[in-house]
């Protein structure tokens, strides 16, 4: 007698009449079985527990014996085979109650139990089929067909075994991914969301559960989202138009926060290919990624000592301006200023202190940008400028002059300075309309030269000009 573990029900041996029995067609190492399954047989005759025993063993299953039904409750709590094979009628718990009650046990519902018994009326089948078992042999047993049910039950096991399995696992990948995923349906609603699809979204996933993808989202792609799920609801027409080309794939959008807040995302649709019409929607939160390129974009435009605009920004913005003031033939002014004898304060006051200096200057400046389009830059060294939309000659020369007094106002001690015991700027103005004729590099020229002149007349005083230069004059400013 072999004992399968301590503490279990030992194997009956089987009767020697029954050692001969031949094996059935077909082998029980079929690819799809479980290697060496496990088979409890619950018998509380003598006779057809050695048959059904000897018949499996010589299958290569290994198999488990009891006479009663509390034996066997016991038994499968403990062994977890992967087949009963059960008798029905049996002393004390008969084999109905045995199966309900091992149907009742989450730990062994999912057991598979096929009743062997010498009861086989349509009643007693019936009766077997409504307590939970899987299948009926009738007694007498005939070996070819108990070894091709028992094969059937447990190929079918494996595979409804390793389905779970897959699905446990794709559950625990789905759970555990730091993308969003939802689930939508045909209409675009949201029918799964995973925990990061919670956390991405801010709402849990009962709050999401029924909601419009589209809902979710700001600006155009909400519209974009409605128009495509409207076309992929059932019944609905295919449609070729950009909105739903813009749709499929990835798309950065903007997701609105139960807090009132925009987070900008990766959304990733796909259809699933199954015919529930299904779409998956990956999200990928993008925030980080947006907030240090935006703060790259900002670090590339901006003068990193007084952090106000550069030389390059002004370019753009001088380009931009220039082209909206020829369209709309309005004047646009720019002021050059420059510190005056900023050599004599570094040399006296050192390096740092001229640094601050400048940035008091540019914090003067930058105050001086009232308008939405005006633009106050570093252009370079100690030289700044004011760009001024929409700003005809007066009144470019009066902000020039407001710019300058304050700047004296500061009164920075400048004391090597033969101009004035305090830090002074000259400043150059130049202002026109300009046509389409014009050469954009006209306007700071102007400016600059008003600049120099306005130095060369005593410094910390304005220059201001009116109306652009010649061809002639760009051409030799610009050879200088
Ligand atoms: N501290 C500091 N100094 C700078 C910076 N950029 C330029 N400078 C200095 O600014 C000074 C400019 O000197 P100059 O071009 O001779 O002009 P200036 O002494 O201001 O004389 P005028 O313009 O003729 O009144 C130089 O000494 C530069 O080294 C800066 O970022 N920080």
């Amino acid at each position: 007698m072999k004992h399968p573990a301590p503490g279990l029900a030992a194997a009956a041996e089987p009767p020697a009449a029954y050692q001969s029995a031949r094996p059935c067609a077909g082998s029980a190492a079929d690819a799809a079985l479980p290697p060496q399954a496990a088979i409890l047989v619950v018998d509380d005759a003598p006779a057809s527990l050695g048959l059904l025993h000897d018949m499996l063993r010589g299958q290569g299953y290994r198999t488990f014996v009891a006479i009663s039904g509390e034996r066997a409750l016991d038994l499968a709590q403990r062994v977890q085979p992967d087949l009963i094979l059960l008798d029905v009628v049996l002393p004390g718990l008969d084999g109905l109650q045995t199966c309900r009650r091992l149907k009742d046990n989450p730990a062994t519902a999912d057991i598979p139990v096929i009743f062997v018994s010498a009861c086989s009326d349509t009643g007693d089948i019936v009766a077997g089929f409504d307590a939970g078992a899987a299948d009926y042999i009738a007694k007498p047993l005939r070996p070819l067909e108990v070894c091709a049910r028992v094969r059937a039950q447990l190929k079918a096991r494996s595979a409804s075994r390793s389905d779970t399995q897959q699905a446990r696992r794709l559950s625990m990948i789905v759970e555990g991914m730091d993308e969003g995923l939802l689930l939508l349906g045909p209409d675009g609603r949201i029918q799964y969301a995973n925990p990061a699809a919670e956390r991405c979204l801010g709402y849990r996933e009962a709050e999401l559960a029924g909601r419009p993808l589209a809902a979710l989202l700001a600006g155009t792609a909400a519209a974009d989202y409605t128009a495509y799920f409207s076309k992929h609801a059932p019944q609905a027409q295919r449609d070729s138009g950009s909105g739903e080309a813009r749709c499929r794939g990835t798309r950065e959008v903007l997701l609105q926060q139960p807090d009132g807040g925009l987070r900008a995302m990766d959304l990733s649709l796909s259809a699933m290919a199954s015919g529930e019409q299904l779409h998956v929607a990956l999200l990928h939160d993008i925030t980080h990624h947006k907030q240090s390129e935006t703060a790259l974009q900002r670090a590339a435009l901006a003068d990193p000592l007084t952090g106000i605009a550069n030389r390059r920004q002004f370019d753009t913005c001088l380009e931009r301006e220039w082209q909206r003031a020829v369209r709309s033939a309005r004047p646009l002014s720019l002021l050059v200023l420059d510190v005056d004898h900023f050599k004599l304060y570094n040399d006296l006051l050192g390096h740092a202190a001229g640094d601050q200096c400048l940035q008091a200057v540019a914090s003067t400046l930058q105050a001086h940008a009232l308008r939405a389009t005006d633009l106050a830059a570093r252009y370079g060294g100690e030289e700044f400028v004011l760009l001024l939309p929409d700003t005809p000659h007066a009144g470019a020369a009066k902000l020039a002059e407001s710019i300058r007094a304050d700047i004296e106002r500061l009164r920075v001690p400048n004391p090597r300075s033969p101009t004035s015991d305090f830090v002074t700027v000259s400043v150059g103005a130049a202002s026109f309309v300009p046509s389409l004729f014009d050469d954009i590099r006209s306007l700071f020229l102007a400016a600059d030269r008003a600049m120099y002149d306005a130095k060369a007349a005593g410094r910390n005083r304005v220059l201001a000009v009116e109306g652009g230069y010649t061809w002639e004059t760009l051409q030799r400013a610009l050879a200088r």
